[in-house]
């Protein structure tokens, strides 16, 4: 029952998997990812019958002993048509009863092993559909780690379930049904002695069982206080060291871990009454009936083949109900891990991926843009205005700058126009048209972004360049590399367009992926492209070579360039500097210059200082 026991290595300790309690919603909700199974419903069935067979030849087993020890005895069997049969045509007959159940139990493996890979496939894709399909502000109030133990633990949590649990269940419950029809068969006499004994001693077991349950879970709440305290010392092993803390973070630990033997040893404790008390209890309680049947053997009212027939069985219903037990607590884990999915497959996806409707072109865009007096609060902070009356219009083909203070709210200005989050007030319009009225891939396919941080995927310089436009050719991803001034360090490597970048890039160097980043958005060729300036600096050669593709990306495009380093914007037609969330001045680069007080001004006599 508490078979995952409370150790203090947290190897076999259970991920997080709440438990729900099991009540006629919980379970009706559950039965939901069941949808899940109906493509496969043909081979459920055929494992669901494999396993009512295996189970039943199973439960015949018994029988056939008990029918061989009387024949052993020199009792004469017949069969119900009044063939007598021999000792060795019964050993034949078990060995036929095993056989079928060797062949069945392979059949329900095989089909229930299909259904649990192919339903737990289908869970994981619409799980991650609809995880990247979700909108950005559910990212900031998710952890990663929750949502990776959502597509992974939950998950094998049901294919468990599917693959082994149902079929468990299944079983026990024959087994206890069966079982009981079947000593009852045997002696009616027998059987109520029995069936007085054991409920109790059973329901004691379930309350004991549940008992460590609560204890387990403890020491694994302990444990986890413990792994808190290492993951954030280790994180910031800097501070702990610049503040001379290690002995106190030791001492810190240790008492953690006090916590978690001294829990571990309480629920322990329990679990080794438990251990004797089923030794005890359980194993007095067969004694009992066995003590109950060899007297009634002894009479002469039960023959030793029943006798032995009914023990077995006996066995069987004890090992079922002690399994029911631990299966019930399975079901709960499933239940709980099957709500947790279907809430975030119940969660609305972004509007995007809509079918354009028959006969309609596909969109054009100019590149015109208008924010007409733009509001915004970020989600996780409804509180705090981030952008007030944002207010100014772009023509297309035009660039112009952010520029301003950091927080100001420049990338922000910039992720509402890629409808990451929807505004709190005003508009945005696109060629003059609502954003909010476009097909959200549709519009996000005309805008391309070249971020500050740019993140490469670890796979090849080729792929990660076609990431702009899946389906490039080789010759298309070269002349774009060639603009974007990446094709003479490409050419360079060994491998060239194939070589490997490592994990997020970490192999090129930050001019070199800047350049990378630049060719994705040269192949997506859009309309509209905003450039979120690096805040490092690069050396002046890289950073010539950076500038250069730049200036040749943006021709012939509306651009946005949210600027940190002044220097690369005197061209543009426009400059807003932002602070505050506010446009407090905007102009060409002379104009704003030359304002006596000016932000701009001083910044730019501050990043001349800093020179
Ligand atoms: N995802 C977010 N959730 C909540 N608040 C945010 C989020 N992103 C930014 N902010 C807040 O919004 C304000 C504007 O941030 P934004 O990133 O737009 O500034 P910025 O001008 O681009 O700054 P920088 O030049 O440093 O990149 C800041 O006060 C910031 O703390």
């Amino acid at each position: 029952m508490a078979r995952s026991g409370a150790n203090t290595s947290g190897t076999t300790l259970e991920p997080e998997v709440a438990k729900t309690k099991l009540t006629k919603e919980s379970f009706r909700q559950g039965l939901r990812i069941f949808r899940y199974v109906l493509p496969y419903r043909a081979k459920f069935s055929i494992g669901l019958l494999m396993l009512a067979l295996s189970s039943s030849t199973f439960m015949v087993f018994p029988w056939v002993i008990g029918k061989l020890v009387d024949a052993a005895n020199g009792k004469a069997i017949a069969l119900p048509n009044g063939t007598v049969v021999s000792i060795s045509q019964i050993a034949l007959g078990l060995f036929g009863v095993i056989l079928f159940q060797g062949i069945f139990s392979f059949g329900r493996i095989w089909f229930f092993t299909q259904v649990s890979e192919f339903t737990v496939r289908d869970i994981r894709q619409s799980l991650y559909a609809k995880f990247v399909s979700l909108p950005i502000p559910y990212f900031e109030k998710t952890r990663v780690g929750a949502i990776t133990s959502r597509i992974t633990s939950d998950v094998a949590q049901i294919q468990d379930t599917f693959s082994l649990t149902l079929a468990e269940l299944f079983r026990q419950v024959t087994t206890l049904i069966v079982g009981v029809v079947a000593i009852m068969v045997v002696s009616v006499k027998l059987s109520l002695f029995m069936l007085a004994t054991f409920p109790p001693i059973v329901l004691l077991a379930m309350f004991f069982g549940r008992k460590i349950r609560v204890l387990a879970k403890a020491t694994q709440d302990e444990l986890a206080k413990t792994n808190v305290i290492v993951e954030e010392t280790l994180q910031g092993i800097n501070t702990v060291k610049a503040f001379t803390n290690e002995q106190f973070e030791t001492r810190r630990y240790t008492a953690s871990l006090t916590n978690t033997v001294q829990a571990a040893l309480k629920s322990n404790m329990y679990r080794g009454a438990f251990v004797s008390f089923v030794i005890i209890g359980l194993f007095g309680g067969i004694i009992l009936v066995l003590w109950r049947a060899a007297s009634l053997a002894s009479l002469g009212q039960l023959s030793i083949g029943d006798l032995t027939s009914f023990a077995l069985y006996t066995i069987f219903i004890g090992a079922s109900v002690g399994g029911l037990g631990e299966l019930y607590g399975k079901v709960q884990s499933t239940l709980g891990a099957s709500e947790r999915i279907l809430e975030i497959l119940d969660e609305p996806s972004e509007p995007t991926h809509r079918p354009r409707v028959a006969g309609t072109a596909p969109l054009q865009v100019r590149g015109d843009i208008e924010y007409r007096n733009v509001a915004f609060s970020y989600p996780t902070r409804p509180d705090l205005p981030v952008l007030k009356n944002i207010d100014f219009d772009i023509q297309s083909g035009e660039k112009i700058a952010l520029v301003g203070p950091s927080g100001a709210g420049k990338s922000t200005i910039v992720q509402l126009l890629m409808q990451f989050y929807e505004l709190s007030g005003g508009k945005i319009l696109i060629d003059g048209r609502d954003i909010q009225l476009f097909d959200l891939t549709e519009l996000r396919r005309h805008i391309g972004i070249v971020p500050q941080e740019t993140l490469l995927f670890g796979g090849s310089i080729r792929e990660n360049i076609a990431y702009g436009k899946t389906d490039a050719t080789d010759a298309e991803i070269t002349l774009a590399a060639r603009k974007a001034n990446a094709w003479q360090f490409i050419s360079s490597f060994p491998e060239g367009l194939d070589t490997l970048v490592g994990e997020r890039g970490v192999k090129l160097s930050g001019g070199q992926r800047q350049r990378v980043a630049i060719a994705r958005a040269i192949l997506k060729n859009p309309a509209i492209l905003i450039l979120d300036e690096a805040t490092s600096a690069l050396d002046s050669e890289s950073e010539k070579l950076v500038q250069e593709a730049m200036d040749e990306l943006m021709q012939n495009r509306t651009s946005i360039i949210i600027a940190h380093r002044l220097s690369t914007i005197r061209k543009v037609d426009k400059i807003l500097v932002i602070d505050g969330g506010q446009i407090v001045e905007q102009g060409t680069h002379d104009e704003l210059s030359n304002a006596e007080n000016g932000l701009y001004a001083n910044l730019l006599k501050l990043q001349f200082e800093l020179r």
